[in-house]
């Protein structure tokens, strides 16, 4: 008979599918197992795998000085879980009793019973000076040398820094953000985000149920600010869901069509407009073929390798590989050429993906300035945008490193491209 779940147990079979077989744990959390969980387990479970990804360097660094050699895989995993939990704060004793347990849960990790207790008792009697000076976990192979070759190795090292700092919560809010910064016991940022510092359940908080804001991080909220005044304006949101977008754009009083191919995304979509009673018209489509043009201002927030979203999505090194990017660097040139038609004469499109990667970005703005004359990309204005962000060809690069001193931002990209002579009514 199987064992019953855990959550230690639910975490760890999920841990080794991730690390060991390249799933993504949005698709691992979504197994029949983790419905047998309480919702405070299966958040108990997620959190570990988590924390566990994040931390991975510094376990491995202080595992493999108290190692002779590296175990079976799942055994490595479930030594580094607890000295993650161990090292973010777990209590010594139960951190290695629960480890022991969960080896002796399963015949093949079961042998090695007497190994995980004897690492884990060395392990548990370092000072939190050992696990601080531990090297971050580094980026994946087939990012690391990207990256380091657009910004050097240094940078790279500073990127690696910020993945290991749990990101906060921001949220974009209809109206108010200093009186909501200071309900949410939060802090207002210079562009307008509000940072909750609170840890926990967020939909708990106050203003959540009456749909007064909505989670969105700091960076992501930038680039419908690029667009300008859109109060009244007709604006397509392509690749629009789950929303956070529209509901600004929305908020701002836009007439907000919002666009995107996913049916299940959609419905995301309109649940988040429900509970914050924005409006928008909703099209579940494919944007290569959907016309219903001109409009004033256009947001095609593409499809992208995420790169720029891996501080809360640190399964992503290990389930992203560079097969698949060339696919999206076609998509999003064809979902650019495609928005272009739409624009009206007048009117301003910005293009954003959350990539660390040129190729999803900059890249993207050159090419498409080198194959349309009468396109130009037109200087970012925005509040408090530090000009040390736009980068050499004129758009906005956002880095997982800036504001390290007040918790980071996600990785982004985004430009502004108009017709040639056109004014901007922004
Ligand atoms: C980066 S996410 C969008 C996030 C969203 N803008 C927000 O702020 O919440 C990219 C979206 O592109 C959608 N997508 C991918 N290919 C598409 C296509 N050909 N047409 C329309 N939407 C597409 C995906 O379904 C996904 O929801």
């Amino acid at each position: 008979m199987p064992a019953p779940a855990s959550p230690r147990l639910v975490a760890l079979d999920g841990l080794s599918q991730i690390v060991g077989e390249g799933r993504m744990l949005s698709d691992v959390i979504s197994d029949p197992v983790w419905q047998e969980l309480s919702p405070p387990e299966r958040a108990t479970a997620q959190r570990l795998i988590s924390e566990t990804l994040r931390y991975l360097g510094r376990a491995d660094h202080l595992l493999t000085s108290n190692l002779q050699r590296q175990p079976p895989l799942r055994v490595m995993n479930l030594l580094r879980m607890a000295t993650v939990e161990f090292m973010t704060g777990g209590a010594a004793h139960g951190v290695v009793n629960e480890a022991v347990k969960l080896a002796g849960r399963n015949k093949k990790t079961a042998p090695m019973k007497g190994l995980v207790n004897a690492v884990l008792r060395k392990i548990t009697v370092l000072d939190a000076t050992e696990w601080d000076k531990a090297p971050d976990t580094m980026l994946p192979k087939w990012l690391r040398p990207k990256l380091a070759k657009a910004w050097s190795k240094p940078v790279v090292a500073q990127i690696e820094r910020a993945h290991a700092v749990p990101p906060p919560v921001d949220v974009s809010v209809k109206s108010d953000a200093a009186d909501w910064a200071e309900k949410l016991g939060g802090t207002l940022l210079p562009t307008g985000s509000v940072r909750i510092a609170a840890r926990g359940q967020v939909s708990a908080l106050v203003g959540f149920d009456t749909g007064d804001w909505w989670v969105q991080d700091a960076a992501a909220a930038l680039p419908v600010q690029l667009l300008g005044d859109v109060s009244g304006k007709r604006v397509l949101d392509i690749c629009a869901a789950p929303g956070g977008k529209t509901m600004q754009l929305a908020a701002k009083g836009a007439e907000v069509t919002a666009l995107d191919i996913s049916e299940a995304r959609m419905a995301r979509l309109t649940e988040n407009l429900a509970r914050t009673k924005l409006a928008a018209k909703t099209v579940v489509a494919d944007a290569l073929s959907y016309e219903d043009g001109p409009f004033d201002a256009i947001l095609l927030d593409a499809p992208c390798s995420a790169t720029g979203t891996i501080r809360r999505h640190p399964d992503l090194p290990y389930v992203k590989t560079l097969t698949g990017i060339d696919d999206l660097v076609k998509l999003q040139r064809a979902l650019l050429t495609r928005a272009l038609g739409q624009i009206a004469p007048h009117g301003r499109l910005v293009f954003c993906t959350c990539s660390l990667l040129r190729e999803e970005g900059e890249d993207q703005i050159k090419w498409l300035l080198s194959q349309n004359d009468d396109i130009e990309i037109i200087p970012p204005h925005a509040p408090s945008l530090d000009p040390a962000w736009i980068s050499p060809e004129g758009g906005v690069r956002l880095r997982p490193d800036y504001w390290a001193d007040m918790g980071g931002m996600d990785g982004f990209y985004m430009a502004i491209l108009q017709r040639k002579g056109k004014a901007s009514p922004a």
